[in-house]
């Protein structure tokens, strides 16, 4: 029997949302002890279930030094920020302040508590609209969102920090997040819940009034947005490899994240209908502000360096796990 207060344990702040708890039954599976700190403004206590949970916000340096003295963790992931496209376009300064005030502060802490390791969610809309078929790492980045522009100041703060001390980082830009663990131990619990595969379903089951498709008229086959979905549990294993990358003393690097698909609001619209048997009603809406077009990935440095290969590629997986986990959690 594995002691699991003997395991190596990693500090993994916004633990208690989305992705986060998904990434922590990943790295419980590889032997961590993920230490939660999250201040559940968004995340849920009862999606902490693989190590303790620590109540506290990023942006309090006294928070993170108790947890950091008390666990002494070999590494970091860092998933707390506020993370939605729309809303960061009306409330501009709460990104800021969350996304990028907080992580300043975390990275403080991590540099006084000399936790040299740290694996940061960044995100596919640090590129803004590239305009090629897909987005590779290294082309130009011009957000459109305050999102995507907190984003990448994080990024910026990284490299300079990285570059001046011993801070060793992986950021991994994921495309659009999707699907939930398929053992139904967690899955995505947003309330109010922005996010277009969630609202799908809940639009099939009358929870929610008709789908609003938001923008018909964009430059792409069908007129909607095109995005890249890519399995929560195929970004919860490249976590634990880019970790595992940095504690071996592998170099920093940023990563592109994603199942390399296009996929319409429509097409995951149809996915659902295929998956639940049910009629999804639909309501033709305005564009949202601050969407760009298209986002597909190129993850072709993920694949080589990180061994990253999807294991749930297909959008009806990602919608049919998600269905699932609809319908006996929510
Ligand atoms: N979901 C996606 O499609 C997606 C795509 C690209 C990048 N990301 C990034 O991945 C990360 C996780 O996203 P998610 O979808 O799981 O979001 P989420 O809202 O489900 O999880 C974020 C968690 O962070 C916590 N948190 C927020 N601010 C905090 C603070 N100041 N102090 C402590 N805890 C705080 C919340 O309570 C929540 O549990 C975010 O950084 C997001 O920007 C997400
Ligand atoms: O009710 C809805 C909800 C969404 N959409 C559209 O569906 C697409 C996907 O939207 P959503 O699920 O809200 O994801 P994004 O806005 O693409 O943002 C997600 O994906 C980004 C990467 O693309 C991450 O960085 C963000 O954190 C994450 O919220 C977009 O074109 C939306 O306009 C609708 O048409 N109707």
């Amino acid at each position: 029997m594995v002691n699991l207060s003997e395991r190596p344990r990693v500090l993994v702040t916004g633990g208690a949302g989305y992705v986060g708890s998904h990434v922590c039954k990943a790295l419980s599976a590889a032997g961590f002890l993920p230490v939660v700190f999250d201040n559940l403004s968004r995340g849920h206590r009862r999606a902490v279930r693989w190590g303790p949970l620590e109540v506290g916000d990023i942006r309090d340096p006294a928070a993170l030094a108790r947890v950091l003295t008390r666990h002494r963790p070999v590494g970091a992931l860092h998933f707390a920020a506020f993370a939605y496209v729309g809303e960061s376009v009306e409330n501009p300064l709460s990104y800021y302040d969350n996304n990028v005030a907080g992580t300043l502060t975390l990275l403080n802490a991590l540099t006084l508590f000399k936790v040299r390791a740290l694996v940061f969610s960044s995100t596919c809309a640090i590129f803004g609209q590239p305009g090629t078929p897909v987005i590779s790492e290294d082309l130009p980045k011009n957000p459109i969102n305050p999102y995507g522009r907190t984003k990448l100041m994080v990024e910026a703060a990284l490299t300079d920090a990285g570059e001046a001390g011993d801070l060793r980082w992986v950021a991994l830009r994921y495309f659009n997040a999707a699907g939930s663990d398929p053992d139904l131990e967690v899955g995505e619990d947003h309330d109010p819940e922005p996010h277009l595969i969630p609202r799908v379903l809940m639009a099939a089951r009358g929870r929610v009034g008709a789908l609003d498709i938001f923008g018909s008229d964009y430059p792409t086959p069908d007129g909607t947005c095109l995005r890249d979905y890519v399995h929560v549990c195929d970004l919860a294993d490249a976590h634990v490899a880019a970790l595992n990358r940095l504690l071996d003393g592998g170099a920093s690097g940023v990563f592109n994240l994603g199942a390399e698909r296009p996929i319409s609001v429509l097409e995951v619209i149809a996915a659902a209908e295929r998956v639940t048997g049910l009629g999804v009603p639909v309501r033709q809406a305005d564009r949202r502000p601050g969407d760009p077009p298209k986002l597909v990935a190129d993850s072709a440095r993920a694949r080589s360096e990180l061994d990253f290969r999807p294991r749930f590629a297909a959008i009806e997986e990602m919608v049919e796990h998600a269905w699932r986990w609809q319908q006996t959690n929510a």
